[in-house]
């Protein structure tokens, strides 16, 4: 099998060394910027994006969109707002064989589709997958162990992909749950901002964990009421990401909501929570989901309240059963 990734960002030059090694094969990572990738190429080092992390030897980075065109698996790897126009553009260009995977998180501001819905309305007849979980690109790249879901509706794209992906390292267990595990990477994203701006202000261990908790209850919510399976969302691509974005100072939208929280300048790199956050409460909206901790970081991103106030919102709201 060969796999081509597109997206030169840090995930995709970190599944693009797992892939090469799972499949011994020449694996091209696409970017769209060709000095960039030329360096890249040179150097055996994707510097901006994941530095001090060699390239494995099969990885071969291009800015030639036709290195798609032999691929028997294709990683769209971007962010999910350019989802679209990437399939768009890509289309032509890969074998109608082709089983393409999205290993985005977050929910579509223009239609609040979530990645494999996008898929499917912009790659029709093609075989389709969704690759989600805990993983941040530079343990993977660093061959730390780690777990993923590897979701599909069609049975043998899932195990022809999990195949092309598994090394001793990188291990992605088998799903039929797309919804679940897209929804699982997108709201996850967003629950970081919030956990991430208690720790900032300060609010200690106890109250990062409560929030941690509420929050994956309204990721349940939205997540059963999209017809997601309990232990898809309970599992990696749901709890397990939620659980590993919103403790550690390596995640772009735990270190965003830390930095609100403080009241500092936020990082200058957009985490995926911050484009998706008014997404996720429209379709919880949508289907008459009730997202406190999500609709308060909408607020806090969309200057409607500042953090404290979010904060003391969440913390009068009326007490009752927990669910
Ligand atoms: N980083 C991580 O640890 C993980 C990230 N993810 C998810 O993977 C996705 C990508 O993340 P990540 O790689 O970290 O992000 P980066 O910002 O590092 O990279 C994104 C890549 O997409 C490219 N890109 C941006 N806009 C467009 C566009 N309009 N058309 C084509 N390409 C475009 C960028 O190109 P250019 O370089 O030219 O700007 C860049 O190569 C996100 O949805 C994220 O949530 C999932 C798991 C782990
Ligand atoms: O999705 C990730 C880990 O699973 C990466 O999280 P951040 O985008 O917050 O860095």
């Amino acid at each position: 099998m060969r796999v081509a990734v597109v997206g030169g960002g840090a995930w995709g030059t970190a599944l693009s060394n797992v892939a090469a090694e799972a499949t011994g094969e020449q694996t091209a990572l696409i970017g769209r910027d060709p000095a960039r990738m030329a360096e890249i190429a040179k150097a055996r080092v994707n510097a901006a994006r994941l530095p001090d992390i060699a390239l494995h030897q099969g990885v071969h980075p291009t800015a030639d969109r036709t290195a798609v065109s032999d691929a028997d698996i294709v990683l769209l790897v971007v962010p999910t707002q350019t989802l679209r126009s990437v399939c768009a553009e890509f289309l032509p260009l890969m074998s109608p064989g082709a089983i393409v995977v999205t290993c985005c998180k977050g929910v579509e501001q223009v239609t609040l589709a979530l990645p494999h819905e996008v898929l499917r309305d912009a790659l029709p007849g093609m075989r389709h997958a969704i690759l989600s979980g805990p993983s941040f690109a530079e343990d993977v790249a660093l061959g730390l162990p780690t777990a993923v879901t590897l979701a599909s509706h069609d049975e043998d794209a899932a195990i022809l992909v999990t195949e092309s992906l598994a090394t001793r390292s990188f291990r992605p267990y088998r799903s039929h749950d797309m919804d679940g595990a897209a929804l699982g990477g997108a709201a996850k994203n967003v629950l970081a901002i919030a956990a991430g701006a208690v720790a900032g202000r300060g609010l200690g261990a106890s109250a990062v964990a409560a929030m941690v908790a509420r929050g994956f209850a309204e990721l349940a919510r939205l997540g059963l009421a999209l017809g997601a399976k309990p232990e898809t969302l309970a599992g990696l691509s749901g709890l397990g990401d939620l659980v590993l974005t919103t403790s550690s100072t390596k995640s772009r939208n735990f270190s965003l909501g830390l930095a609100l929280g403080r009241g500092e300048p936020p990082p200058n790199k957009l985490a995926e929570g911050a484009a998706t956050v008014e997404a996720l409460v429209a379709l919880a909206a949508q289907h008459e989901i009730d997202m406190p901790i999500s609709a308060a970081v909408a607020d806090v991103l969309g200057g409607r309240v500042s953090v404290g106030a979010a904060v003391a919102n969440l913390l009068a709201r009326p007490l009752r059963a927990e669910v």
